[in-house]
């Protein structure tokens, strides 16, 4: 297992966010979270990210504790994250958003990093490199030079997945990666979340309320409500479970991706 989730809890005051939580994903797994707001879902994505510190469990990577060590080493373990809400720099390029994403790689400290801009040019041009296969990969080449505030919603996602992967982190987690998308850019977004994980071999932890993306690219599906765990499976066994068909599908949910792609789980 690449990421091992122990009895992991959470509360906030009175509020019990994450209950007892345990799962894990095999290496190159598309592992999506669903279940309805105030889940947990981001809470736990949070806790392996290392924003949250839970009150109890264990989180393994790799067979390594994660919990007790710094956020700020998660890039360099191997962990990058999106977040629900976009985090760009507006007034920056597109290609100086995803360079940000490399600091890491320079002097482990903001500052230093920064000082590419200045100078380090040798460095700075492997980096360029490296940050020029992601936007190919990613295809925003014809937006690489304008400003991140400056875009579209959908190619400012896209961005901030560039920036998520540009240390190409092993396990990537994305909150929401096709929240507030239209139909086009959704399939986009889902596009290259199968792309990075099946052709850039990337473990996705993936929280998505669309029902129909999360179950045509997942390999396995965890459903979480009231901060527990209802189940977890292939995506044909989690529709099928009768707790999710009642509280989330309804009980006319068609499998039909067409169909199931209108509906969400909250
Ligand atoms: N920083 C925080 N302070 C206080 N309560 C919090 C905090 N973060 C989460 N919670 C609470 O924990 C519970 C789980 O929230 P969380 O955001 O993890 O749910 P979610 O499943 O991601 O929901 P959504 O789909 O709306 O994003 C909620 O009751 C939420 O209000």
């Amino acid at each position: 297992m690449l990421l091992q989730v122990d009895d992991i809890s959470l509360s906030f005051g009175g509020i019990k966010a994450l209950q007892n939580v345990c799962f894990s994903v095999k290496e190159a797994e598309l592992f999506s979270i669903i279940g309805p707001n105030g889940a947990g879902k981001t809470s736990m994505l949070n806790c392996i990210s290392g924003r949250y510190s839970p009150d109890k469990g264990s989180i393994k990577f790799a067979g390594e504790e994660l919990l007790g060590r710094k956020t700020s080493e998660r890039p360099e373990i191997g962990i990058g994250r999106t977040f629900q809400n976009l985090a760009l720099f507006d007034h920056m390029t597109v290609l100086d958003n995803i360079m940000v994403g490399r600091h890491h790689l320079l002097k482990n400290n903001f500052l230093t990093g920064m000082a590419y801009w200045f100078g380090a040019q040798k460095e700075e041009l492997e980096h360029r490199r490296h940050v020029e296969d992601i936007i190919d990969f990613l295809e925003i080449q014809h937006i690489r030079n304008a400003q991140a505030g400056t875009l579209s919603y959908g190619l400012r996602k896209r961005v901030e997945l560039a920036r998520a992967i540009a240390l190409g982190p092993k396990l990537v987690l994305l909150d929401e990666p096709m929240a507030g998308m239209n139909m086009e850019e959704k399939e986009d977004m889902a596009r290259f979340v199968v792309d990075l994980n099946q052709e850039l071999g990337m473990t996705v932890i993936m929280i998505e309320h669309d029902m129909g993306v999360v179950m045509d690219i997942s390999d396995r599906v965890m459903v979480l409500d009231f901060g527990a765990k209802v189940c977890d499976g292939l995506p044909e066994e989690v529709m099928a479970n009768d707790h999710v068909q009642k509280a989330y599908l309804g009980a006319d949910f068609d499998d039909e991706p067409e169909t199931a792609s209108q509906k969400e789980v909250a």
